[in-house]
């Protein structure tokens, strides 16, 4: 790992006050609204929270992918707000990986798995992260290095996504939901892979709703309408309890007394995740 991955301050990043506004054509849309937070050199963070709430809109601008409306962004040490488009394309080139929530896109289809991770490195000039057969064989990608991505399952794809982010020992990770199409070994796969980036200095910061993050990471912190809510560690998470609930023939589901207190609108907003079924409150009855 290069001197790059820290410096002074301990941390590698930091959102100070962060705001971002969308303008759509119904209006403005207050997605972050004064996000503070920093991030600690070789740590993992999980940023947490509902749909909508904001977590796509502030990993965009931690990776340098876009501005905020008001607010700071440091990294290594510097203010980058309002750094010149070369500054920043230089950055995210050399210090910053970012693996999309749609792997298919940071990847090269013309080329096979371990070429993809040749040309990752190759182009950032950096030899000094993980050798490309050794992060192949931390995701589990080894027999497919010789496929390209078209040939992947979106679950490989994943995988190759977050190894080619690995391939230059980047002073951050951002990664928009690393495990969202993976079964229970793959997601543990890249959550290794990423402690293993992280023990040897990367930043890794990942949006995630998935229990299985959210267990293993001992930083979580929750977004909520644009809002940062208390931190709490991973283990501090409550247990998720299992009930069985009824569903009649239309449909109906009847909610224990205890979870219906979660409703006091008594309207829900219904996700469909991974062949899981999510409920909360919506916005105005929450
Ligand atoms: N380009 C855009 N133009 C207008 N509104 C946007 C844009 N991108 C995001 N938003 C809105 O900003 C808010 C935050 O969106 P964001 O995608 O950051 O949330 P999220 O927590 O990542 O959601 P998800 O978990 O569904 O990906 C939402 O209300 C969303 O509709």
């Amino acid at each position: 790992m290069t001197g790059e991955t820290t410096n002074v301050t301990g941390r590698t990043a930091g959102l100070s006050n962060l705001v971002r506004i969308y303008r759509a054509v119904s209006g403005e849309v207050h997605a972050l609204r004064g996000v503070d937070v920093d991030f600690p050199s070789g740590g993992i963070t999980v940023i947490a929270g509902p749909s909508g709430g904001g977590k796509s809109t502030l990993l965009s601008i931690l990776a340098l992918r876009d501005r905020a409306s008001a607010g700071t962004v440091t990294l290594l040490g510097a203010d980058v707000t309002q750094a010149p488009q070369s500054v920043l394309k230089s950055l995210r080139r050399n210090s910053i990986a970012w693996v999309p929530q749609r792997p298919a896109h940071g990847l090269f289809p013309h080329l096979t798995v371990i070429e993809n991770l040749l040309q990752a490195a190759c182009i950032r000039g950096r030899t000094d992260g993980l050798e490309p057969t050794q992060t192949l064989e931390l995701l589990g990608l080894t027999h497919r290095a010789d496929a390209t991505p078209g040939r992947l399952s979106g679950g490989e794809q994943q995988r190759l996504a977050v190894a080619a982010a690995l391939t230059h020992a980047p002073a951050l990770v951002v990664a928009d939901e690393p495990t969202a199409e993976l079964d229970d070994d793959n997601a543990e796969r890249v959550l290794a892979a990423l402690a293993t980036v992280a023990a040897a200095g990367s930043t890794c910061v990942l949006s995630s709703h998935d229990p299985r993050a959210l267990r293993r990471v001992p930083r979580v912190l929750h977004l909520r309408h644009g809002v940062l809510s208390a931190e709490r560690s991973g283990s501090e998470l409550p247990e998720t309890r299992r009930t069985e609930a009824v569903i009649d023939s239309a449909g109906r589901l009847q909610l224990s007394p205890e979870a219906l207190n979660l409703f006091p609108g008594r309207r829900a907003r219904m996700e469909l995740i991974d062949g899981k079924v999510v409920l909360e409150a919506p916005e105005s009855s929450s």
